[in-house]
């Protein structure tokens, strides 16, 4: 069940990197904030001074899968009590790039961590928060991979090969499966406007737009 979160509306966006979250992310805070909403945008892991500090170690430090995920979940605090809390309490739409999915598609999935210790962690750090709506961008990794393109310098999770970002999009359909009603499935394989069309209707059949 979902605790109350304010007035506020909170709208994740999820999939494998390349997928077309931060293409996507724009084109909705400009139809929110044209609606006359508040419109917060922010990105996990990150969003505070100090989440972004761990995001850089998280990014770039070898250590193994439970101390990464304790590190997200640790800028997953810090974000939730200083930014996306405080904005939902206020009424507005906050848009996060990625959120605890990420964390049971990467971790869980991609690197086969426990699943039962990230639930532990999610219920001890959020109390019950969840996204609203969390839009997941579903492709292939194979035409993510081609869309990205060599990456010049890739953190530790671009260098990761295909099989683990196959291993990622499970993580997303299972955890689908385990929430219907806030996941909506786009199908990002379509041209930026149709993958567009898809988000607008999810949206607005969701009464947010
Ligand atoms: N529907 C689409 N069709 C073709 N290319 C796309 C589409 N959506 C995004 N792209 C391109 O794919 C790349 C990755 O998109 P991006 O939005 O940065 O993905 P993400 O934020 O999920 O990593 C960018 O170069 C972007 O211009
Ligand atoms: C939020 C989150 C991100 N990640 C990973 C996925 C991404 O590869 C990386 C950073 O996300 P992202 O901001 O999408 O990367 P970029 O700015 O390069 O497009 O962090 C996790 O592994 N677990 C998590 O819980």
């Amino acid at each position: 069940m979902n605790k109350p979160t304010g007035h506020g509306i909170f709208i994740t966006f999820e999939g494998i990197d390349g997928a077309g979250k931060s293409s996507h992310i724009e084109r909705t805070a400009q139809a929110l904030a044209a609606a006359g909403r508040e419109v917060v945008r922010t990105r996990e892991p990150g969003g505070t001074a100090l989440a972004e500090t761990l995001r850089s170690l998280v990014l770039n430090d070898p250590m193994d899968a439970l101390t990464e995920s304790l590190l997200i979940f640790a800028a997953r605090r810090d974000h939730l009590a200083q930014v996306i809390l405080p904005a939902l309490q206020r009424g507005a739409a906050v848009l996060c790039d990625r959120f605890t999915d990420s964390t049971f598609a990467y971790q869980g999935y991609g690197r086969g961590f426990d699943l039962e210790v990230l639930q532990h962690l999610e219920q001890w750090v959020q109390q019950g928060t969840q996204p609203d709506v969390t839009l997941w961008f579903d492709l292939p990794a194979e035409q993510a991979a081609k869309r990205l393109g060599p990456v010049r310098v890739p953190d530790r999770f671009e260098s990761e090969p295909q099989g683990f970002f196959e291993l990622v999009a499970k993580g997303y359909a299972a955890r689908m499966q385990q929430f219907p009603q806030r996941f909506a499935r786009i199908d990002a394989s379509l041209s930026i406007e149709a993958v567009a069309e898809q988000v607008q209707q999810a949206l607005c059949s969701r009464g947010i737009l």
